[in-house]
């Protein structure tokens, strides 16, 4: 029988008085029933709750097969998606592949390089990406659930471009893996058109709860890691995270925890790894709990620190300044590898007392001797530990907190499935880009833009005073209008000319009306009387 995933709050107990968290037995019992009864605010959004069990296997079996094809012809592998769409699959490479995972020779690395794109909108990534692609073998899987999602789709252009100028048409297509929805959006039509081969992202899984459907699973068996025991773990924790006794579930008991700590003002958790192959898992958290919680102005906001690396950079802050903080430590019981540290004849750096130790234990005792620092600063740490950083225990540790965050949500009093607030810097981008159809809303976020900036071009400055651009011209001809020529264009400080502003609106209606007065014939000088 598999250990289990240990959780231990004694590091908050001086924080959080046990009747404060099991007070919440209660509401958890509701969480766990509106979860389990698809009776919630966003029910229509948990199929990610039973997929351990329930997960597709004839699917399944297709990314098996494609996986093998992609390994086969191809030395790298290129995931498109952002958000959900790449998060959990780079976070489960990251902790089960090598460090350095890209750059072994091939005699160590038997399977392709992966690289994740479309996940920013950075010209300088996708050309230097391009670079390292010369003269290898590429095949692309290109995710996202909706399919319209701006980053991957200007990344698939261009990747698409690419493997159609390297391939041709027709063996590109043999190149393309889409994984989207079963039947909607604009890149299941597309994948229909050209004959691309289809994963699904079932319509009942949001993108945050989906590294173990194809999203995840196809990048996961290209990388040669054991998705059978990614999802066995995780089928294992389902049923270990059933049960409704806090004290024996420990995935309800971090909800409850994390939930008292934050009605007593600790507003932001920090995940902590003291190994850097977690840093994604991270960043997949980081979504997991941000888009879930994080809405009607309430939520814990989630961060992460690298430990000891960021002891160094954000451990003073941890240590004393506002105590809105608590840590969960993600930890690994046995690191996969460890190193002795040597002795140094000279001990130069005073560590010959460490000599013989090995790495792991200087890591762990770094890691007792911070808790501890923490704690007594004021920050309650909570220990999430697996035995070791394998397939089963990470699928396992996946499973706990997508569950914790569904039950912190309802806890909460949220809908902990949708993302209604990522649609509104979506709006302004496409309006900003001169979208068709928005016009009007273009119009009024650049006269903003122009609002909130000191700096303006002549153009901005033109469209900011409504006064035509030869105009401002002149006048900085002439003076009127101090501006600096940056090597393009002439940037105007708004401040400046702002107490004058009447001024300049008053010799630009002189001057259009001295522009459009009838010259009389001859002046009707009149003696003066
Ligand atoms: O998979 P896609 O539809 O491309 O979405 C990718 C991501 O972008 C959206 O804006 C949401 O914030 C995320 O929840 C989602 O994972």
């Amino acid at each position: 029988m598999n250990k289990t995933i240990r959780f231990d709050y004694a590091n908050a107990r001086a924080f959080v008085k046990q009747h404060e968290w099991e007070q919440l037995s209660p509401a958890i019992e509701i969480a766990h029933h509106m979860l389990h009864s698809r009776t919630g605010p966003g029910n229509d959004y948990l199929g990610w709750v039973d997929w351990p069990e329930q997960y597709d296997r004839d699917e399944y079996e297709r990314i098996r097969q494609a996986s093998a094809r992609i390994q086969s012809d191809s030395d790298v592998l290129l995931v498109i998606g952002i958000g959900g769409s790449y998060l959990g699959a780079k976070a489960v490479l990251d902790i089960l592949g090598h460090s350095f995972y890209n750059l072994l020779p091939k005699s160590k690395r038997r399977f392709p390089e992966i690289y994740f794109v479309g996940n920013n909108i950075s010209p300088i990534y996708i050309s230097h990406l391009m670079d390292v692609l010369e003269g290898k073998n590429v095949s692309v899987n290109v995710i996202s659930k909706s399919g319209t999602t701006t980053e991957p789709a200007i990344a698939f252009r261009l990747f698409r471009e690419w493997l159609e100028k390297k391939y041709g048409r027709e063996e590109a297509k043999k190149r393309i893996y889409i994984t989207t929805d079963k039947q909607r959006g604009a890149l299941k039509k597309l994948a229909d058109d050209e004959g691309y081969e289809c994963f699904v992202i079932p319509d009942d899984i949001g993108g945050r709860y989906s590294v173990l459907t194809a999203v995840g699973l196809l990048p996961i068996a290209v990388s040669g890691a054991n998705m059978d025991a990614l999802m066995r773990g995780a089928k294992d924790a389902r049923e270990r995270y059933m049960v409704m006794d806090l004290r024996d579930n420990p995935c309800y008991l971090y909800a409850a925890i994390r939930n008292a700590l934050y009605r007593k003002g600790k507003t932001v958790e920090l995940l902590v790894s003291y190994e850097p192959q977690f840093r994604y898992f991270a960043e997949w958290w980081k979504q997991l709990f941000g888009e879930s919680e994080g809405k009607d102005g309430k939520g814990i906001f989630p961060a992460s620190a690298e430990f000891s690396t960021d002891l160094h950079s954000l451990g003073q802050y941890i240590q004393d300044g506002m105590r809105h903080l608590f840590e969960t430590v993600v930890s690994v019981t046995k690191p996969a590898v460890d190193l002795t540290v040597q002795e140094d004849p000279a001990d130069v750096d005073g560590l010959n007392f460490l000599t013989g130790k090995r790495m792991g234990y200087v890591n762990k005792k770094a890691f007792e001797g911070t808790v501890l620092a923490h704690v007594d600063g004021g920050v309650p740490n909570l220990l999430v530990e697996i035995p070791e950083a394998s397939a089963y225990y990470l699928g396992g540790l996946i499973y706990f907190f997508e569950k914790a965050c569904g039950i912190s949500g309802y806890l909460l009093g949220v809908n902990p499935f949708d993302q209604p607030g990522v649609e509104a810097y979506k709006a302004n981008m496409f309006a900003l880009l001169g979208k068709p159809g928005y016009e009007r809303q273009k119009a009024e976020l650049e006269a903003r833009l122009r609002e909130n900036k000191t700096y303006l071009t002549v153009e901005e400055t033109a469209a900011y005073l409504e006064l035509p651009e030869t105009f401002i011209m002149e006048k900085i001809k002439q003076g009127r209008i101090r501006a600096v020529h940056d090597g393009n264009e002439y940037i105007i400080n708004k401040e400046q000319f702002n107490h004058h502003l009447e001024e300049i609106r008053k010799l630009q209606e002189f001057e259009d009306a001295a522009r459009h007065e009838p010259i009389p014939e001859s002046y009707d000088v009149k003696d003066e009387d």
